[in-house]
């Protein structure tokens, strides 16, 4: 293999820019040259690309977002479509593929190795949400971002003795809210994971009333429901006046975190590796601080697990 591609696609994550550094880079290395494809699977079809050398990465593994944009495709879903963009790529040269993105990425990847190009995953998402790995890129950047901001509204909440919600991000998997809460010390923690029991969220805002304590907060995920809409049903229970903000695309950029940046290089190297040795329909991931490789497929087959343990500690230390 001569010639590879990268792109990104679905929602950005911080640490996708380092993770395409490290594809250039451990590439280069190898003497392959590598294409970034742009906007993602929407660049794929067009065959919208051009050549990374190793200058072009440069200055990036500290930027959020992503130097080779990002998309959503929903053409992608067609067949037809994906042999058009695998005919793009086979007149450039190119014979595989790191696709650095979330798990319906993954799925698009899968696709392709169904008509036989060669695909590797990388795991960058800010929800945490693709099984066989223990951490994505990205998650640790938003979950520290999302914390700066709960310490933040903290510090008005006790000067104004409220309470808030904030909605995080997470459509289907609470570990941002999980993480978030347990690290902020939040009075409640609502996920999609666990089942939502309003009359244990009011127990524990009476339980802090009654000890004075000066404010509460509550953490609840996007994929339960909107904030205003937990904030109108605990209203009508207690009469207690909620303040409400919904962090939304904050969460998404700034600055990678070292963690993250040293995922995304170790991840995006050993995306490199695996195809150069030819192999295809593999995902990389991290497994107890350890880089290791599994089955596309496995995404179809498993569900990514929120770790329940950081929530059953979280209800424990917040009495
Ligand atoms: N079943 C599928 N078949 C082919 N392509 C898919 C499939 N699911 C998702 N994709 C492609 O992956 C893109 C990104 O998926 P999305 O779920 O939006 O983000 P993420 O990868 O971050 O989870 C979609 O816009 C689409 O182009
Ligand atoms: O910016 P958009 O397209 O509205 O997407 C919002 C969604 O993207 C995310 O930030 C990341 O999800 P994906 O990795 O699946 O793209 C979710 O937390 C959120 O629900
Ligand atoms: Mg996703």
């Amino acid at each position: 293999m001569k010639r590879i591609g990268v792109l990104t696609s679905g929602g950005d994550a911080p640490g996708m820019n380092a993770a395409i550094r490290a594809v250039v880079r451990k590439a280069n290395y190898h003497d392959v040259e590598v294409y970034g494809i742009y906007h993602g699977y929407e660049g794929f079809i067009q065959g919208k690309m051009e050549l990374l050398d190793l200058g072009s990465v440069g200055g990036i593994i500290q930027r959020g977002g992503t130097k080779l944009f990002s998309s959503r495709c929903p053409k992608f879903m067609e067949e037809k479509y994906r042999l058009q963009g695998i005919e793009k790529m086979k007149e450039a040269g190119i014979d595989g593929l790191i696709v650095i993105g979330g798990d319906g990425s993954y799925r698009g990847a899968y696709e392709l190795t169904k008509l036989g190009f060669k695909c590797i995953g990388v795991p960058a998402t800010i929800d945490n949400d693709i099984p066989g790995t223990d951490f994505t890129i990205g998650f640790d950047t938003a979950l520290n971002t999302v914390v700066n901001a709960i310490d933040k509204i903290r510090d008005t909440a006790t000067s104004h003795e409220n309470t808030f919600i904030i909605e995080v991000m997470g459509r289907d998997a609470g570990d941002l809210a999980l993480w978030s809460g347990l690290a902020a010390g939040a009075e409640s923690v609502i996920i999609p994971e666990e089942p939502f029991d309003l009359d244990d969220i009011i127990a524990r805002l009476k339980r802090g009333e009654a000890r004075k304590k000066k404010h509460s907060i509550i953490i609840v995920a996007e994929g339960v429901m909107p904030a205003s809409q937990l904030a109108d049903m605990i209203k009508e229970r207690t009469g207690i006046d909620i303040r409400i903000t919904v962090l939304g695309h904050i969460q998404r950029g700034g600055s990678p975190t070292a963690f993250d940046r040293v995922l995304a290089s170790r991840l995006g190297a050993y995306a490199v590796e695996l195809l150069l040795e030819g192999k295809t329909c593999r995902a990389v991931g991290i497994k107890n601080q350890e880089v290791y490789d599994y089955d596309l497929q496995e995404i179809f087959t498993t569900k990514h697990q929120a770790d329940i343990s950081l929530y059953t500690l979280s209800k424990e230390l917040s009495i």
